[in-house]
């Protein structure tokens, strides 16, 4: 079945503004924003907490079920920290977003994360652990990496979501 909209997926390490993002676009756009964190706490769909590294334990399989009929009508912003497990057919666009080191740590501060889950996340993001999974779990041309570190950079996001979004055609 050919979708009538296109669905993006906007990934980045946690606080790298994809929330921010897709609420944006979501408004200039009509596309749905899914927010899988969300998703996976109100549907239930994890196996528990993951006392390491403080989070819940998704169930990545549960999550795919739950979004399948969204995503094959198309129209869906999927906002997660993670991609490497979503079908690869679901997306005509992903968005890896990056943001300055310090000021990323500034942000998970201000969101009260311990220490430890601030160092891991900056890790993470020092270590281009999401863009390598984009790069790894999708075609090199549908895969962009933005920067979002300063709200200049969030503006002209959106307005590139915005553009793409309303210029895609289903493919016949
Ligand atoms: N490009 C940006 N410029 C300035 N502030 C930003 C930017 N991106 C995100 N923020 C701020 O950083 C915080 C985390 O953003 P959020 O969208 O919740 O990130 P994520 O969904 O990736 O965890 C929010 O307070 C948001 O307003």
């Amino acid at each position: 079945m050919a979708r009538r909209a296109p669905n993006i997926l906007i990934t980045g390490t946690p606080g790298t503004g994809k929330s921010t993002l897709c609420e944006n676009v979501a408004s200039t756009t009509g596309l749905r924003h899914l927010e899988i964190g969300k998703l996976v706490k109100s549907q239930q769909l994890h196996s528990g907490w993951d006392d390491e590294f403080d989070c819940l334990v998704i169930d990545e399989e549960k999550v795919c079920d739950a979004l399948e009929d969204q995503t094959a009508e198309g129209g869906c912003l999927v906002d997660y920290h993670g991609c490497d497990f979503f079908p690869e057919r679901w997306f005509d666009l992903v968005v890896v977003l990056q943001t300055d080191n310090t000021v990323l740590w500034e942000r998970l501060e201000k969101r009260g994360y311990s220490r430890k889950k601030i160092q891991d996340n900056v890790q993470c993001e020092i270590m281009h652990v999401i863009v390598e999974e984009a790069s790894d779990s999708y075609r090199e041309e549908i895969v962009h990496v933005l920067q979002s570190s300063t709200p200049e950079e969030m503006e002209e996001n959106v307005e590139r979501l915005t553009q793409w979004a309303r210029s895609w055609r289903p493919s016949s």
